[in-house]
């Protein structure tokens, strides 16, 4: 039996009011005087601006909303009915904890139900949800989800494997370990060999060629 998920996470982000820019600038020079150095001093002096550039830049997944990037659809597509798999995609992210980057990969699969979307479409889907703030359980579900919602293939498999730095640069401070979250729906969860032939085809040593 094909399962999937009954609607997608609502996107209760979109389009909340935001605290101007200036504000947030202040606040960057507030954690700098809190750590104990002067903020006026020609090194630190543009670093406010800079910060918030740069959390533009990682928090970018709340301008677009994610269902709209799989809107685009090419029905029809013959007669091919195997899996689709996008593997070994960089992913950068934050933890919600910490603000602290989470580096890793995602892939992802799917089996068509004659609607396919654009490969690349699908590495923006991953790249929305990593520009927010989450848990990795939270990312891995979301971007399953949005695509067994949006495409409503036969099953959806999403694999991620990173590292917090939470966990490797403080805290506890454990180099080299990696978490791995999964999400199966529809035949991937029901269908154990399946689930291996994709576990296998994501194992397998991958050629850049190009
Ligand atoms: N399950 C899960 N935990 C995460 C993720 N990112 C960070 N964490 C954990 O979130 C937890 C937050 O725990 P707290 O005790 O509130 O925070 P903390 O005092 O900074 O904890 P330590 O990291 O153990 O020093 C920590 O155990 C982190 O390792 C994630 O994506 N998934
Ligand atoms: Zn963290």
């Amino acid at each position: 039996m094909t399962r999937f998920p009954a609607t997608l996470p609502q996107e209760k982000t979109l389009g909340r009011p935001r605290p101007d820019r200036a504000a947030v600038e202040a606040a960057v020079r507030l954690i700098i005087e809190w750590a104990g150095d002067d903020p006026d001093r020609e090194g630190l002096i543009d670093t406010p601006a800079r910060v918030v550039r740069a959390y533009e830049e990682f928090f970018e997944g709340y301008n677009t909303d994610p269902a709209e990037l799989l809107a685009r659809t090419f029905e029809e597509t013959d007669d091919y009915d195997d899996m689709i798999v996008l593997r070994n995609m960089r992913l950068e992210s934050h933890c919600e904890h910490h603000i602290v980057p989470i580096i890793g990969k995602a892939h992802i699969a799917y089996l068509p139900n004659r609607r396919v979307v654009g490969i690349s479409k699908l590495a923006r889907l991953v790249e929305v949800y990593a520009k927010r703030l989450q848990i990795q359980e939270t990312l891995t579900s979301q971007i399953a989800n949005t695509i067994a919602e949006v495409l409503r293939p036969r099953g959806v498999a999403v694999v991620v494997e990173a590292a917090h730095m939470c966990m490797t640069t403080r805290g506890i401070r454990k180099p080299g370990v990696t978490m791995v979250t999964r999400r199966f729906i529809g035949e991937f969860k029901d269908d154990a060999d399946l689930r291996r032939d994709f576990l296998a085809q994501i194992a397998a040593p991958s050629e850049r060629f190009g």
